[in-house]
């Protein structure tokens, strides 16, 4: 099935997306070991907390990386349990590369064919646009999806987001690539990162999220400090197709915690009563 069908059916359900972060912290707050093993255990039960709650997760490379091959092996079964569990996918990688080395990183994340395939993976554009253009490729021949990165959550993006090229900031052409991309293949599996802690930084650079043709992955909430005004602020009328990402606000209190806060934290950005 398409990211583009994915997407759409798990944010209807729930626009929580829970981030699977094993940080060495959030391990060690589990009383788990910071080993493959601990990195295990830990994804296990935040899959099984997540098993109809949320629809959408989003596996950290970076802390399964830490530990070399074993850590990805985990990766790749958080990778299917997730999907035998019905859920989507985003793994965040934030590759980013010229272009024939971002041919590497589409086949390996992109390609349903390969070990550490997955249903999207975000994308920095950050060396240009055009490292784009590989995960575009393999978007549109498998189906699955990417997010890039527009206006990050944290403190020095803009230095590079809001710099202007010829009269529009450079995260205004990120949009604009990705826009075009879903326009040109008539399906939403480009999306954009867009940090809920960002203000009205969207609207100053001329950025209109709610003419956006995919979907928005917003991380910020929580430990970052953005809240659910802060999410209105930033996406008004875009936020019928915003995944909310949360790691260390779901995660950080341990085990027990996992479905309140998953529960609590739905009802929050879907502004419903407990
Ligand atoms: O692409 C991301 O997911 C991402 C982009 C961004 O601008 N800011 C950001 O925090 N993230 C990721 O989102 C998650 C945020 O985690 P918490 O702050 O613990 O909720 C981390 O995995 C970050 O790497």
């Amino acid at each position: 099935m398409s990211f583009a069908h994915l997407w759409q059916s798990a944010i209807a359900r729930n626009p929580l997306c829970v981030g699977i972060d094993p940080a060495p912290a959030t391990l060690a707050a589990w009383g788990l070991e910071d080993s493959p093993e601990g990195l295990a255990s830990f994804a296990t039960t935040m899959l099984e907390q997540c098993h109809m709650e949320a629809w959408c997760v989003k596996p950290q490379a970076a802390f399964f990386e830490r530990h070399g091959a074993a850590g990805i092996a985990v990766l790749e079964s958080v990778h299917r349990i997730a999907k035998d569990l019905g859920m989507v996918v985003i793994t965040d990688a934030k590759r980013g590369d010229i272009g024939s080395t971002m041919d590497g990183y589409a086949d390996a994340y992109l390609n349903p064919a390969r070990p550490l395939a997955t249903d999207a993976l975000t994308v920095s554009p950050y060396l240009g646009t055009d490292s784009l253009t590989s995960v575009c490729k393999a978007a549109e021949k498998y189906g699955t999806g990417f997010f890039a990165l527009a206006l990050t959550s944290n403190p020095s993006g803009p230095q590079v987001q809001h710099a202007q090229n010829n009269g529009t900031a450079v995260a205004a052409q990120v949009f604009e690539t990705v826009h075009n991309f879903n326009e040109s293949v008539g399906a939403p599996l480009g999306g954009l990162v867009v940090g809920a802690t960002i203000g009205d930084a969207a609207r100053k650079l001329g950025i209109d999220l709610g003419a956006f043709n995919g979907p928005i992955l917003s991380p910020g909430y929580g430990a970052q400090g953005a809240t659910v005004e802060d999410l209105h602020t930033v996406f008004g009328n875009a936020f019928d197709k915003v995944f909310v990402n949360v790691s260390r606000g779901i995660s950080n209190s341990g085990p027990k915690k996992i479905k309140h806060h998953i529960r609590t934290i739905s009802s929050e950005i879907r502004g419903e009563a407990l």
